[in-house]
């Protein structure tokens, strides 16, 4: 891997990663945020029968004119059952929704009218069709409802639902399991009492969260606490019973505990540096039929390799959009190392612009939480002047 360059690495782990092909069929209620697998047509015409858009009084439009008055002889409310037909000469109250008689075909609203007795007065005309809706003026049988590969949100769950249908096929969400080693690493879970050496494992929690939010279901956030690469193997095996995606973090650089890179020495991955920073030291294995996406401890090369690598795979399979880039100034000058890829961490300022954040080194937590995008610096690029448009990506 030694002269990989990201784009590079970033192709090897999409050839990697097999995503499901496998569908399954959800009741709307578990639907939020699923991707359809086909088109969806619609079984009925939308709206289902004609209908009033107004409270008011079903009438035939050509005996209607300003001053007009009718008799009403009943009633059609938003309920079960067909409106008997409207006479010649008469109207029935209406409220929204409800069927219009066979018939009428209009409809005066409430407030346009006065009503003493039996009898209505109407103040002014209207035409035919007013304050109707049509049967199938919305969406008709066997039109398209929604596509194949749409992110379900509540405005499509809520035409599926308006059409009678109840469940939905969509694509198996992408299991990933979330393992971060080292020694040195405690929760914050286990409270303030930690050892001297001690540091809490925010890996974990933060690709666990990255992972979801790219649309991946997380089935298991391990942790392993030592650097015993038996134990590696232990948990390995229970990832692998349950994922399609295996991410780590730490152990896979030169040191004399590095358990991820012994692991994945003994199952044939691939360990070496690639050209990026933060983010050098990389790993991929396959172990049982899974990939491994190995990334380096430090806490901003985690998250910033997942960004980087899994995130763009994850979200297209999980029909999320793809991550914004945008073009900004940089406030102040920047200097870059040569031949790496350089994603700094960046605050958005007003009219378009964005300052670094921290410094480039990768423990820098607190600056990767202060930061809203990535500065995305090319390998070739060592020096850039304030007012200089870089590439951002929105985090
Ligand atoms: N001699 C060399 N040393 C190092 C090199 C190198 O090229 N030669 N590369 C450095 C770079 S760059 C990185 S990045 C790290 C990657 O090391 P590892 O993947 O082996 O990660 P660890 O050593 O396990 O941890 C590094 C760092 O991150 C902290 N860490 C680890 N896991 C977590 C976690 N879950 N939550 C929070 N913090 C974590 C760990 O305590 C270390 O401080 O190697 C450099 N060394
Ligand atoms: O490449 Mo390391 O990931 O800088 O800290």
């Amino acid at each position: 891997m030694a002269h990989t360059s990201v784009d590079e690495h970033a192709a090897l782990i999409r050839s990697l990663v097999a995503l499901p092909t496998t569908t399954e069929t959800v009741d709307l209620w578990s639907a939020l945020g699923r991707v359809t697998v086909a088109p969806i047509l619609s079984p009925v015409d939308l709206p289902l029968f004609r209908n009033s858009q107004m409270d008011g009084f079903a009438v035939r439009s050509a005996e209607v004119s300003a001053g007009t008055s009718l008799p009403i002889v009943g009633e059609v409310a938003a309920s079960p059952g067909e409106p008997a037909p409207l006479e010649p000469g008469t109207t029935v109250r209406i409220m929204t929704g409800a069927m219009v008689p066979a018939g009428a075909d209009a409809v005066i609203p409430v407030e346009d009218t006065t009503v003493v007795g039996g009898t209505v007065t109407i103040h002014r005309a209207r035409s035919l069709g007013e304050y109707v809706r049509d049967r199938g003026s919305d969406t008709r049988e066997g039109d398209e409802l929604l596509p194949a590969g749409l992110r379900l949100a509540s405005r499509h769950l809520a035409v599926l639902a308006a059409a009678g249908i109840a469940r939905v096929e969509v694509r198996t969400r992408l299991r990933a399991v979330v393992i971060s080693t080292g020694a040195e690493l405690t929760r914050p879970e286990h409270g303030v009492a930690i050892l001297p050496g001690q540091i809490y494992d925010s890996n974990s929690v933060a690709l666990d969260a990255a992972a979801r939010a790219a649309g991946a279901d997380v089935t298991h956030a391990l942790f392993n606490g030592n650097d015993e690469s038996s134990e590696l193997r232990g948990a390995m095996l229970v990832a692998s019973s349950d994922a399609d995606l295996i991410l780590t973090s730490g152990g896979i650089s030169m040191g004399e505990h590095e358990v991820v890179r012994d692991f994945l020495g003994e199952i044939g991955g691939a360990i070496g540096h690639i050209a990026m920073q933060p983010g050098g030291p990389q790993a991929t294995g396959t172990f049982a039929g899974v990939p491994i996406v190995s990334f380096p401890g430090n806490p901003v090369s985690t998250q910033i390799s997942f960004e980087v690598f899994v995130a763009p795979i994850l979200r297209e399979y999980a029909g999320l959009p793809a991550a914004v880039r945008v073009s900004r100034e940089l406030t102040v000058d920047v200097r870059s190392i040569p031949g790496k890829r350089q994603f700094l961490r960046g605050r958005t300022v007003g009219g378009g612009r964005v300052e670094p954040v921290a410094g480039p080194s990768s423990h820098l937590v607190a600056g990767m939480a202060a930061s809203d995008v990535l500065i995305d610096v090319p390998e070739t690029t060592t020096e850039l002047k304030a007012g200089d448009t870089v590439e951002t990506i929105e985090l």
